[in-house]
């Protein structure tokens, strides 16, 4: 598996008029089992954790590094390696159809328009999307959407996938099959999410409050710890 690594990482944002805030406190991790949920109270710090993998967010201090590469002085090719998921899958599927979309994954490594179309139509049938390859993504279902949005992530060949919250806006089915996908995948796995049953089938879950880690351990340690957090 690869190796994410927090070494003292902390992040602050300016607060206009009054300094700083800071919404990561420093936080040294290294994470290195298939499966790792992140929970937490709304506005902890855990997408934030998240966001930092991928360079979507830049520590203030310290510095993270996946596979040994710093996110921040070897981003590109640290965004190659890290798959990102949303909640909103929305906010990735921007081509028109189905097809379309899974071939601007593609891109980069498959060349050529051919070849491209087949490899996309396979992605596609690999998450049982098939039918709908020639039809708008907006026709799709939430769940759909969502696993069409995996599909293209996965299309890349990431040795991580990040997903923050992807079943948030879904119904119990379509948590259950996109947490299915999810928690099935050979990739490394960091799963932001409020669902303690997803989280409970992960290697290990980090806890976050108040923008801190304040549990890392097994599933059992780490949730009774979040909802003794909640229960008082
Ligand atoms: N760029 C920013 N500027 C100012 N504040 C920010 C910024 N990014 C995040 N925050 C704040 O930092 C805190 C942590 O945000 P974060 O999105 O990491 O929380 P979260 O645990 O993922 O929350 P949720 O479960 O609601 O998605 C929040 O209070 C948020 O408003």
């Amino acid at each position: 598996m690869p190796e994410i690594r927090f070494d003292s990482v902390a992040v602050r944002v300016p607060l206009p008029g009054r300094g700083e805030r800071e919404i990561l406190a420093r936080t040294t991790l290294t994470l290195t089992e298939p499966r790792v949920a992140v929970i937490g109270a709304n506005g902890s710090g855990k997408s934030t954790l998240a966001r930092l993998v991928n360079g979507l967010v830049r520590p203030s201090s310290g510095h993270v590094t996946v596979d040994g590469r710093d996110v921040v002085r070897d981003g590109a090719a640290v965004r190659r390696t890290v798959g990102f998921c949303f909640t909103d899958p929305a906010a990735q599927l921007v081509m028109p159809t189905c097809v379309e979309d899974v071939e601007l994954s593609l891109r980069r490594t498959v060349p050529g328009s051919e070849a491209r179309r087949e490899r996309a139509l396979e992605v596609l049938a690999a998450h049982g999307l098939e039918e709908h390859a020639h039809d708008s993504v907006h026709s799709l279902s939430g769940g759909q959407r969502q696993l069409l949005a995996l599909a293209g992530v996965l299309a890349t060949e990431p040795t991580v996938v990040v997903a923050d919250e992807p079943t948030t806006l879904l119904d119990r089915a379509n948590t259950r099959r996109i947490g299915h996908a999810l928690l099935g995948l050979s990739q490394q796995l960091l799963l932001v999410t409020h669902d303690l049953d997803l989280a409970a089938r992960c290697d290990r879950v980090v806890v976050i409050d108040d923008a801190r880690v304040v549990a890392d351990g097994t599933p059992t340690e780490s949730i009774a710890h979040y909802t003794s957090l909640v229960d008082t």
